[in-house]
């Protein structure tokens, strides 16, 4: 790019600055000296690429979506946080609020993420130990009780229920007389890395999507700023993948949401802003941060010139990040602080919109109270005493960076061709029911490719580490420590009996007749293409419960079998 496109480009890099409002901060490094917003190419060089890089607040949003950076709004703290019941985990929100937390996030124990009841045989054991119970829109009551809806925004991880559950937070703001149409928060709700990684599903992929289909219809009808899909990367990531395998499934899992908003007659306009990314920050650092500046670029391309975005924010590729649990050790954990401190970096160098912060312990169980402390502050650290949200994109311009980010931007187009190579062996072009990425993702699903990938991928990590080409302190080095046992968060088996106790009062208590119509009434719908919000919301305001709603559907729909792979 030539130096006049370039100084012209910085112009109006300055006007949409000028425009914007910034925080009341002292923006001057530690010795008091100023610095600027943001830097770039010297008045008067040229730069070849330039136009791939940028500044912030302008396509290709490389260097960030917002012109001022941090400068206009630090990321939002978001810590996931859940356990025992819906009471305790409500104590540790107003705790993580009152240390200045920004936002919630939601942590679900297993029977609630596979769409069971806690007082069905297969959730025994499984109570409140990795999140917290949610039965009905009672247990979701409590969960937010003196927390009002809309002023906080919340975040809920949860996938193969996350349309019930979903139903159950809006009943919760009704009660609490807030209107869900102001409601600004997100539902992970991705089913497509369920297949691919995770492995919470509920039914066969269709079912799943037109679940999803109908939500992004029901919020791009009535709920501007909710995000009722954040497309993860992280547990792609966490069962063993590369980053550019993890940026390249995860987008084109996205690429798959936005195919099929477009095939219920959305708008990319006003659907595409409802999509969030969330992403893994691993250990090295120069990649990560390379990814997270990539993620953001191929989204704006691919929506603007493949999908037809042209609104900013249907552009936007908006992200979450969380540090590497994969990366935590068992041995030495306090060790655990650094590593995640130094992810957390990457995060945000890599211009992230949110993130968390795992605490040392959790390799082990959930986090104490004091290890979710040091998680907090560990972010606080960073963004009150480093300085490093003063200046946006501040490794925009390093050879390495933006080298790994063109080489790790080119790895993911090639593994989009892929996809939809698989695709179009599957369906023929013009005949995909959804899209041609979509019918590549499911062939790729149900082919068991995806998982065999990260399979590889795993394995060859694996193997580096046991010949010590890859090193890991305290486990294959620098083994031997001084330092004491931690505390452990044990989650007690009277939360599970409780639990199932209060589900046979509730049970016992509501109009058996009403629960029946109403979950009658949602089948009926389902057996139609008729939008399934409405009726599953009645369900829900009934004091049906998740395992009802979701067995019904069972019963419907029939549940997945993941092919065997060897
Ligand atoms: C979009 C995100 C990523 C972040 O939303 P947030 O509301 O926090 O942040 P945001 O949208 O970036 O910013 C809030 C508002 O401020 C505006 N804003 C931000 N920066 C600005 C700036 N510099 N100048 C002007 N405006 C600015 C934004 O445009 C937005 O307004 P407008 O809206 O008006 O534009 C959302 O989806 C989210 O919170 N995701 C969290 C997902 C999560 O927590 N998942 C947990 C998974 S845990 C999991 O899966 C478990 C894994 C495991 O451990 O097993």
């Amino acid at each position: 790019m030539d130096a006049e496109a370039i100084e012209q480009g910085r112009l109006r890099w300055q006007a949409r600055y000028d425009a914007a409002r910034t925080r009341d901060a002292d923006f001057t490094t530690l010795s008091g000296d100023p610095v600027d917003p943001v830097y770039g190419p010297r008045p008067g060089d040229t730069y070849e690429g330039f136009e791939r890089i940028g500044w912030p607040g302008e396509f290709p949003y490389t260097r960030g979506l917002h012109a001022t950076g941090y400068r206009g709004r630090t990321w939002t703290i978001r810590q996931f946080a859940g356990f025992g019941n819906a009471e305790q985990t409500n104590e540790r929100y107003k705790m993580i609020l009152e240390a200045g937390g920004g936002g919630l996030s939601v942590a679900f124990d297993m029977p609630t993420l596979m769409g069971r009841d806690s007082d069905e045989p297969k959730s025994l054991g499984e109570v409140g130990h990795c999140g917290v119970a949610i039965d009905s829109a009672a247990d979701m009551e409590v969960l937010f009780r003196d927390i009002p809806l809309g002023d906080v925004t919340t975040s809920m991880t949860i996938s193969g229920p996350a349309v019930p559950i979903f139903c159950m937070y809006l009943v919760a703001a009704e009660r609490q007389g807030v209107d869900p149409g102001v409601l600004n928060g997100t539902l992970q709700t991705d089913i497509f890395k369920e297949y691919i990684a995770q492995k919470e599903w509920l039914f066969q992929p269709e079912p799943h999507l037109r679940l999803i289909g109908d939500l992004m219809e029901h919020c791009a009808r009535g709920i501007p700023a909710y995000k009722p899909l954040s497309v993860s990367g992280y547990h792609i990531r966490e069962a063993g993948s590369t980053a550019a395998q993890e940026l390249a499934y995860t987008l084109a899992d996205g690429f798959g949401y936005v195919e099929l908003g477009l095939s219920r007659g959305l708008d990319v306009n006003t659907f595409a802003p409802g999509l969030s990314f969330f992403f893994d920050a691993h250990l090295d650092f120069f990649e990560e941060i390379a990814k997270f500046r990539a993620a953001r670029r191929i989204w704006a391309r691919w929506m603007r010139d493949v999908y037809g975005a042209e609104s900013e924010k249907a552009q936007w590729l908006r992200f979450h990040t969380q540090t590497a649990g994969v990366s935590l050790t068992a041995q030495q954990p306090y060790n655990n602080v650094v590593r995640t401190a130094v992810e957390a970096l990457s995060a945000v160098l890599g211009g992230t919109n949110s993130l968390h912060t795992n605490a040392l312990d959790e390799t082990l169980a959930l986090p104490s109270e004091q290890a979710a402390e040091i998680a907090l502050r560990t972010q606080q650290v960073l963004m009150e005493e480093t300085g490093i949200t003063n200046v946006a994109d501040p490794l925009g311009g390093s050879w390495y960076v933006e080298q790994l980010t063109d080489r790790i931007e080119a790895d993911a187009e090639k593994i989009f061709e892929q996809i939809k190579e698989r695709g179009r062996r599957a369906v023929p072009d013009g005949q995909h029911p959804i899209g041609p990425m979509t019918s590549g993702i499911l062939r790729g699903i149900e082919d068991g490719w995806f998982t065999g990938e990260i399979a590889e991928a795993a394995f060859q990590y694996q193997r580096a580490l046991e010949k010590d080409d890859k090193r890991v302190v305290g486990v294959n080095c620098h083994t031997g420590s001084v330092t004491g046992d931690l505390e452990i968060l044990r989650v007690s088996h009277e939360v599970e009996r409780d639990q199932v106790r209060i589900l046979g009062e509730r049970k016992a208590a509501r109009d058996d007749a009403a629960v029946r119509a109403a979950l009658d009434a949602m089948l009926a719908a389902a057996r139609t293409d008729a939008n399934m919000i409405e009726p599953m919301l009645d369900a829900v305001r009934a004091e049906a419960t998740l395992g009802e709603i979701c067995g019904v559907l069972r019963d419907e729909w029939g549940v997945y079998t993941e092919p065997p792979g060897f």
